[in-house]
């Protein structure tokens, strides 16, 4: 990485606010602030009252020259890496990447992961307490992927950090990375972009509209106003069936037939009521999920992704791109059905500078920019550097 120098004029960041990492920190903690002054958004209006959560490992270097932002996917959170924790069953949906002497090694670099804001793992979602104590619910506002990278730099701003030495983000991750870089060129000097497209397309929206379709027409759904409605009381049948549809987007034709072929589940019967065990794995990743998401926070972030286009309001695609200054690697998945290799070609093309298009090599499918771990972990190296 080239040395940081700080720009001139940028007046110097407040006191950490309370919930704000502090030097000596445990890592992988869950941490927040709130921000001071309501988040104006595109569409018009503001949100107050934003609390974004967030997790760090490693230390801030004094002149800030290395801190690297994690950018997680639709259903993911801050934890990155690292054992389940109080609140958090799994290890980190990238387990095994952060760490002394690991990809993002933390004897060097100082790692930021945000909750996204929309969602509901300790950022302000839907689900979370309006100023006056009320649940947002149907009340909480359309989100751009542009805002979600507003509130952002607000919070980076509020760690102090004017620069990333990196910013890396697949999927939807990719699409606030890819903001980042067109935003804020100046604060973004390395960029690793994966499975993530310039704009979402129209298959995209319409892969999405099916699932806002799904939610909305739960009968548990009360237009968005379902929070107080007690356990169990949510629209998790509408949740269930959009995460269903959207694994199947997630995965890999292929995969899903080795895998599964036309098997029954155990000693289920198709033919008479049984499942297939395709349908039992979907069934599992539903209720998985229903578990542990909220579908306002669905709802929100999946308009979010819909409303991705990064040549909106730039003069299109080409001249969005062509403001990244930053080191850019690009990466798709081959398998990937629901944003092919195609887009992130697009991207490595377009993007001045960027590297040729690599291609992380899985039967998975989409999922396999989460899967493949260790060859995400090379592509943080090499862009990174020694
Ligand atoms: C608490 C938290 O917040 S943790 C999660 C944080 N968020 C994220 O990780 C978001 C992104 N993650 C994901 O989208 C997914 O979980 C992925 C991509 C990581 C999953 O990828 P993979 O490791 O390939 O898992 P795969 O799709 O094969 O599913 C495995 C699961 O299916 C289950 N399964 C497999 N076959 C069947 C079947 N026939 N019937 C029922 N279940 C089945 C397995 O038992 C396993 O269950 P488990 O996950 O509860 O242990
Ligand atoms: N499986 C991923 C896919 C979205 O990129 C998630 O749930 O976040």
């Amino acid at each position: 990485m080239t040395p940081r120098t700080k720009p001139a004029g940028r007046p110097a960041p407040p006191p950490p606010a309370r919930g704000a990492w502090q030097e000596g920190d445990p890592p992988g903690r869950r941490q927040w602030v709130r921000l001071a002054e309501p988040l104006p958004l595109e569409s018009g209006g503001e949100l107050p009252g934003v609390r974004m959560a967030y997790e760090t490992w490693g230390r801030l270097a004094p002149d800030g020259s290395n801190a690297v932002l994690v950018l997680h996917a639709l259903t993911g959170d801050s934890h990155v890496s690292g054992p389940a924790q109080p609140g958090h069953p799994s290890p980190g949906w990238w387990d095994g990447l952060i760490g002394p002497g690991r990809a993002l090694d933390t004897d060097r670099w100082f790692v930021v992961a945000p909750n996204v804001l929309g969602g509901c793992q300790g950022s302000t979602g839907p689900a979370a307490r309006r100023p006056d104590g009320r649940r947002w619910g149907s009340a909480f506002p359309f989100l751009t992927t542009r805002d979600q990278t507003a509130a952002e730099v607000l919070l980076a701003d509020r760690l102090g950090i004017d620069r990333w030495a990196m910013v890396v983000g697949g999927s939807m991750g990719g699409m606030r990375a890819l903001e980042w870089a067109v935003t804020h060129p100046e604060r973004t000097e390395a960029l690793l972009l994966l499975a993530c497209p310039a704009a979402s397309g129209a298959e995209q929206i319409a892969w999405s509209s099916i699932q806002l379709h799904a939610i909305r027409s739960d009968r548990n759904w009360h237009g968005g106003d379902y929070h107080d409605a007690g356990p169990g009381r949510g629209p998790h049948l509408g949740l269930g069936l959009a995460r269903r549809l959207a694994h199947v987007t997630y995965r890999g034709p292929a995969e899903l037939d080795a895998r599964f072929e036309r098997a029954a589940q155990g000693t289920e019967d198709p033919w008479r009521g049984g499942r297939y065990q395709v349908e039992s794995y979907l069934d599992h990743h539903a209720a998985k999920l229903v578990r542990r998401f909220d579908a306002g926070s669905y709802v929100v972030l999946t308009e979010a992704m819909n409303s991705h286009d990064i040549g909106r309001g730039r003069g299109g695609t080409a001249a969005a791109l062509r403001r990244v200054r930053a080191r850019t690697l690009v990466a798709g998945v081959e398998s990937d059905r629901l944003y092919p290799l195609a887009e992130q070609r697009l991207l490595a093309a377009r993007i001045p500078g960027a590297d040729r298009l690599r291609t992380i090599e899985s039967p998975n499918g989409h999922d396999g920019f989460l899967i493949e771990t260790e060859q995400v972990a090379a592509l943080v190296r090499e862009l990174a550097g020694p």
